[in-house]
């Protein structure tokens, strides 16, 4: 018998703190290959430490960060394209004096270098391989539908098509799992829709863990959710499952901060606070 593929990523009993504060304490998660997971919690339930441990940001006390079964643990930000992996922040973090094209083609610049010494050195680019990385970027920037935008500098463009443009830079790497903060903050109904389109169409080639607060995309979207609360994992599976979970209710009922939070279906969470 053939043993089970390992998940494409993993968190192993992560724990983390700042100071006094226990910002994650004993979680795992898995992403299993060609599947969306998404992770989701009321505010200050430790999302965003979740994220910066997977993408390298953050060091963990304790605990395993695991790509396709091997430990990657001490993983820095600059490590993920090594790793097949990619990241879109909440701040975007676009180059905003470059061109549109010229930023996603930063995505992908590891790969296209000649080699170690000349990126250590900054010596040009072949003009082959320069041509292949623009390539690659155009074509990246039209299965987003913004290749009109190519020669435009991303301070003059809405912010749903600069959002596009970081999903672009993320993906021109081809990485096969791809870390998303916040995708949907700052968008209208009408643009998370065509988002989790293009979330659910990414899954053909990349696996893909995100951060969200919007219920409605997380439900469309993922195939499995991990609710968070005070650090700790307080219930996981399918989106059906998390909706009815009483455990997730009581922990949004208890947020009173931010209706956006709420699962749909869920009481109005400022109706008692925690
Ligand atoms: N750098 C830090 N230093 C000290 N405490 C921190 C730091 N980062 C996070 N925390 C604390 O860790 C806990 C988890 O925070 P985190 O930002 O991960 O939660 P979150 O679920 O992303 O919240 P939100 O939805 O409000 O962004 C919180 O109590 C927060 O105050």
């Amino acid at each position: 018998m053939q043993a089970a593929a390992p998940p494409a990523f993993a968190l192993e009993d992560v724990t983390v703190r700042f100071g006094g504060i226990t910002a994650l304490e004993g979680v795992s998660l898995e992403v299993p290959a060609g599947s969306v997971v998404g992770v989701i919690g009321p505010n200050g339930a430790g999302k965003t430490t979740l994220f910066n441990v997977a993408c390298g940001f953050v060091r963990p006390e304790s605990g395993a960060v695991v790509r396709d079964g091997a430990a990657i643990t001490g993983l820095r930000p600059h490590h993920l394209p090594r790793h097949r992996m990619a990241r879109t922040l909440q701040g975007l973090g676009l180059f905003e004096r470059v061109p549109v094209l010229e930023n996603v083609m930063v995505g992908a610049d590891h790969g296209a270098r000649a080699g170690f010494w000349s990126s250590l050195l900054a010596l040009p680019r072949s003009a082959a391989s320069e041509r292949d990385l623009r390539e690659r970027a155009l074509a990246t920037l039209v299965e987003l539908g913004i290749e009109e935008y190519a020669d435009r500098l991303p301070g003059s463009l809405p912010y749903a098509v600069r959002k596009r443009v970081a999903l672009a830079r993320a993906l021109v790497g081809e990485p096969d799992l791809l870390l998303l903060d916040e995708p949907a903050s700052g968008l209208s109904d009408e643009e998370m829709d065509s988002l989790g389109s293009e979330i659910l169409a990414l899954k053909q080639r990349a696996s893909v863990m995100l951060v969200e607060h919007h219920m409605d995309l997380v439900m469309r979207v993922c195939d499995t959710i991990v609710v968070l609360d005070f650090g700790r994992v307080i219930a996981r599976g399918t989106p059906e499952e998390v909706r009815e979970d009483p455990a997730v209710l009581a922990a949004y009922l208890g947020d009173a901060s931010d209706h956006t939070d709420a699962p749909s279906g869920a009481p109005d969470p400022a109706a008692a606070p925690r």
